[in-house]
């Protein structure tokens, strides 16, 4: 094929308690989110323009990466391209921004893998792909749990950490309106590098929570009470949440960026110009051939 196209959802982390591990695939977080309708859409064209089978000369990985037209640098993306062995030119577009907690990085990984399993004849599985994106993110860094999430749709709760084969995952039964605003960065590396210890007893207290009562407004609360309990909230987030709240609407903040989502019209209600979508019910997947 001569290049394929793949979308993952965007996925917002309400909570989550994380298990680094020095196998990649092993490593991951136990937590819920929220699987987006707006994401990430992935053009992979093979480098040499002949998308026959891998490269032997060796020099597979990334030949050119465009985020939104403008050249930029993913080291997930890069990473699975390596594994996979095969040299392409990747274009990705994002409906959300990047680095604010949407886990754009994860949701490139991901589609990278499936639109290059399609571009280059693979014939991997999808959870093999999936396995792929998600050691390559684990391994770069920049996410644990987003690509298990991107990949099952809808409100993923993450039971136990990892790519497919060794973690467990299990869902939310609700679709609701989603509305978010972002203010901007927040570095997920540094969070990561940092001390894991109060976060992730946040996590585990906030995933028992959701556990008893698993809806879409306990998820919202688990999220929030997390925010402060693992010491992440941001002060315009903070903001923010009070703002919904003091109209009866419920939001949270999106781990890990200086953004907060809502549920139905929240933040509209509170005066914000919010981005609305819906949640993705059925996770990341190949485009149909044209
Ligand atoms: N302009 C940019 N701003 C932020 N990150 C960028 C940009 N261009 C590329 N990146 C890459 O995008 C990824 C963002 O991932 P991450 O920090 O996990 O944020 P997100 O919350 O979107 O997943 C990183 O791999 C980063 O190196
Ligand atoms: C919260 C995070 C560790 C990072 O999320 P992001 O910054 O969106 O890549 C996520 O991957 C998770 O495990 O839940």
């Amino acid at each position: 094929m001569d290049e394929a196209t793949a979308f993952a959802p965007g996925h917002v982390t309400a909570f989550f308690a994380p298990y680094p591990d020095r196998d990649p695939a092993r490593a991951g977080s136990r937590g819920a989110g929220l699987a987006l309708s707006d994401g990430v859409e992935v053009t992979v064209r093979p480098a040499d323009g002949t998308g026959e089978g891998s490269d032997p000369a060796g020099d597979a990985g990334l030949a050119s990466l465009e985020l939104d037209g403008v050249p930029a640098q993913m080291e997930p993306v890069e990473r699975v391209l390596a594994e996979l062995n095969v040299a392409a030119e990747v274009a990705v577009s994002s409906d959300v921004p990047v680095g604010a907690g949407f886990g754009v990085s994860g949701a490139a990984a991901l589609s990278t893998a499936l639109a290059a399993n399609a571009a280059f004849d693979l014939d991997r599985s999808e959870n093999d792909l999936v396995r792929v994106a998600h050691a390559a993110e684990a391994a770069a860094g920049t996410g644990l749990g987003d690509v298990v999430g991107q990949f099952r749709g809808g409100l993923p709760v993450r039971l136990e950490p990892g790519a497919p084969g060794y973690g467990r995952m299990d869902g939310v039964p609700a679709r609701p309106r989603v509305e978010y605003v972002s203010f901007g960065e927040l570095s997920t590396e540094r969070v990561l590098g940092g001390d894991l210890d109060p976060v992730r007893e946040a996590g585990e207290a906030a995933l028992t929570r959701l556990m008893r009562a698993p809806d879409e407004a306990e998820l919202l609360a688990a999220g929030r009470e997390f925010a402060v309990e693992a010491g992440l909230q941001v002060p315009e987030v903070a903001e923010a949440v009070e703002a919904v709240e003091a109209e009866g609407g419920l939001a949270s903040m999106a781990m890990l960026g200086r953004t907060v989502y809502a549920l139905g019209t929240g933040l509209t209600d509170a005066g914000y110009d919010a981005a609305a979508c819906s949640i993705h019910p059925t996770g990341a997947t190949l485009r149909p051939e044209e």
